[in-house]
């Protein structure tokens, strides 16, 4: 795809969108023939975004995120990410991936762990120490810069791999069911703390998630999924005021909306 064609009139509606995703398609080849993840994805999507991607297990939210960080190839259409393609986007390291199990090296501290991917920077040891440091402090783990991560909490072990993340200061991040595996506490606390993280660094978010509380309080919109084939079937924008906090889970359009998304996941699991 040829990035210079992104910005001009042939596509109007794309100009200031940070990811675009036209037409997108994913088919995969299997023994017993061939599965379709992805069919027809479009999406426009605008600097400071947070999109909550939702939908049944197996519609392809995975797969999504997976062609926006050039982990796969799409079968069908093009995507660009601020005017590139994802190959240019990732060599530009213009995003930061983050799993749902914290994939961290055993035999390195938080610090380590943090400081390793910034190898590639020409940066000194001294400057890349101070990033890594900065980045921990920034999610709330200045006290744990030499631990292991075997002496961390499942949540404090997703707080480095986000630490990580940040470390390049990229323009985007994909979490993929990052706090999944967090008891409801903690995952509340992180769902906090990445709202504060997102509100003070305005990254523009592709979030997978199952639970649809978070989906709504997190995020700017919901891109509700359908499965076999996954296709969009409905973005429904979230208009809860800005900072959200313990008042925004408890006030009456947090339940009319996750209410709405409730209702759009009914359609597509068939129960309506
Ligand atoms: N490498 C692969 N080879 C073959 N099929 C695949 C591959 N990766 C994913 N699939 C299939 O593509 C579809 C979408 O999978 P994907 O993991 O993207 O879904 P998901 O929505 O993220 O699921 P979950 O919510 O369970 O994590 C599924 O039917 C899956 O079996």
């Amino acid at each position: 795809m040829n990035p210079s064609l992104l910005s001009t009139d042939l596509h109007p509606r794309e100009v200031g969108s940070l990811v675009s995703l036209r037409g997108v398609g994913k088919r995969y080849p299997s023994p017993t023939g061939e599965v379709v993840a992805l069919r027809d994805v479009n999406l426009e999507v605008q600097q400071g975004e947070f999109i909550a991607l939702i939908g049944p297990s197996g519609c392809g939210k995975t797969t999504l995120l997976r062609i926006l960080a050039d982990l796969e190839q799409p079968s069908e259409g093009s995507l660009s990410i601020a005017g590139r393609t994802p190959q240019q986007a990732r060599q530009d390291r213009l995003y930061g991936y983050i799993f749902q199990a914290p994939t961290l090296l055993e035999w390195r501290t938080a610090l380590q762990n943090v400081m390793l991917p910034l190898q590639v920077m020409h940066l000194s040891q001294g400057e890349r120490q101070e990033r890594a440091k900065a980045m921990l402090k920034r999610v709330g783990l200045e006290n744990f810069l030499h631990n292991y991560p075997w002496q961390l909490s499942g949540g404090m072990q997703q707080r480095v791999s986000i630490a990580r993340a940040l470390a390049f200061d990229p323009e985007l991040l994909f979490m993929d069911e990052p706090f999944g595996a967090l008891d409801e506490i903690t995952r509340e606390k992180m769902n906090l703390e990445l709202l504060r993280l997102w509100e003070s660094t305005q990254k523009t978010v592709f979030f997978v998630t199952h639970s649809i509380q978070e989906a709504v309080f997190l995020s700017t919109r919901v891109v509700v999924m359908t499965p076999n084939p996954g296709q969009i079937a409905k973005v429904i924008p979230v208009d809860l005021p800005q900072p959200r906090g313990f008042e925004t889970w408890r006030s009456p359009r947090f339940f009319e909306l996750t209410g709405a998304v409730l209702e759009s996941l009914r359609a597509v699991y068939g129960q309506d």
